[in-house]
């Protein structure tokens, strides 16, 4: 298994919209959509009392971007002959959204269910979080992961040239870090810190190449202030530093172009299968940074975005999954499918 830190995102090498149709309109298939996805998900009684407290946006949402529990056979039936990748978004994904990210572990069934399925097919985590700095310590390392770079290095850059040995590949992306300041994301904190000091509840990550500035723990009314501190220091950083946003979090990151899209397409191409026709890259991912990865798969035509929501939003994911419950599902799901048919990952 491969964890890119996208903060790291530099997304890490520093470390992510249209639409679909297709909706179904026959109101016998629909209540089969409905039906299965609320008992897909196992928190909605079928009957018609409590049915009615489904939320009806939700539902035809669903209708654009199907449980891709209910898909699963859909899915693997169009992976014969291919090769899955899997692609995992961290937070929001394999670990519930909570309130301290410092404390966003994953269960110990999640660890099981992403061990398994990486021991059966290509599995990165492509993270907004540096490798060094939680996400590392939390997924399934006792098993020898398929690629290893941590194992050489812990730097977040690290990855990826263990990655470029491993096929050859050139180095473009990672080079674009070289441009990239840690003295002065350094001053950066610093006068961030300075200046949201007097802001309750402001938590400011230092996730190595990007700034993470949480604001869940403000006070509603202080959000203006803290976006226009934040903004104050961004402003004397133009050509350096640019804003985005994620789940109550500010994101301050190096404006180079590097996304949770481009180290998709990075893994791929390093793997070597960036022209292979047989392949199937699945993605699950539920904050906005992840839409860009959803846009590669949709772009290259051959793979299964999938977006985590418990609500209807904008997405370019073709199927989504409710919360990190869902995905658990859809993990082992997968792995069972990987195990009964023998699907072992060799890296060659
Ligand atoms: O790309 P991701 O792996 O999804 O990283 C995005 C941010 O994730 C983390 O913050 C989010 O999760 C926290 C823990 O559940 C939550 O408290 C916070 O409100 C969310 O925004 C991480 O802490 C950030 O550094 C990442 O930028």
């Amino acid at each position: 298994m491969v964890v890119v830190g996208i903060a790291a995102k530099i997304y890490e090498a520093m470390g992510i919209q249209s639409w679909l149709p297709n909706i179904i309109s026959n109101s016998e298939s629909m209540s089969k959509t409905i039906h299965d996805h609320t008992m897909d998900r196992g928190y909605i009684s079928t009957s018609p009392v409590e049915s009615s407290i489904v939320d009806e946006n939700y539902i035809s949402w669903l209708k654009e971007h199907p449980s891709a529990i209910s898909s699963f056979q859909r899915i693997i039936n169009t992976s014969k002959g291919k090769q899955i990748v899997v692609f995992l978004d961290y937070d929001g994904t394999l670990s519930p959204i909570v309130c301290d990210p410092n404390r966003a572990f994953m269960s110990d069934q999640m660890r099981a269910a992403v061990r398994e399925v990486s021991k059966h097919f290509p599995t990165a985590i492509i993270s907004g979080r540096s490798r060094e700095k939680g996400v590392m310590g939390w997924i399934p390392w006792d098993q020898p992961p398929k690629i290893s770079p941590m194992t050489t290095t812990t730097t977040s850059t690290g990855i990826i040239t263990k990655l470029s040995t491993k096929r050859g590949m050139n180095l473009s992306r990672s080079n674009r870090l070289k441009t990239f300041s840690l003295q002065l994301k350094r001053q950066m904190l610093i006068e961030l810190r300075e200046r949201t000091k007097n802001i309750k509840g402001v938590v400011i990550e230092d996730n190595r190449f990007c700034l993470s500035v949480h604001y869940r723990h403000v006070k509603d009314e202080e959000y203006e202030t803290l976006e226009e501190q934040v903004e104050s220091v961004l402003v004397n950083y133009p050509d350096q530093f640019h804003m985005t946003r994620g789940k109550k979090v500010m994101e301050i990151r190096p404006s180079i172009e590097w996304n949770k899209g481009h180290a998709l397409e990075y893994l791929l191409h390093n793997l070597g299968f960036d022209n292979s026709r047989n392949l199937l890259p699945i993605y699950i991912g539920d904050d906005r940074t992840d839409e860009d990865a959803f846009k590669v798969l949709r772009e290259r035509g051959d793979g299964f975005p999938i977006v985590v929501a418990s609500k209807p939003r904008d997405t370019m994911a073709f199927h989504s999954l409710h919360d990190p419950s869902e995905v658990l599902s859809f993990l082992i799901r997968l792995g069972r499918w990987g195990f009964d048919n023998n699907a072992d990952f060799v890296l060659t």
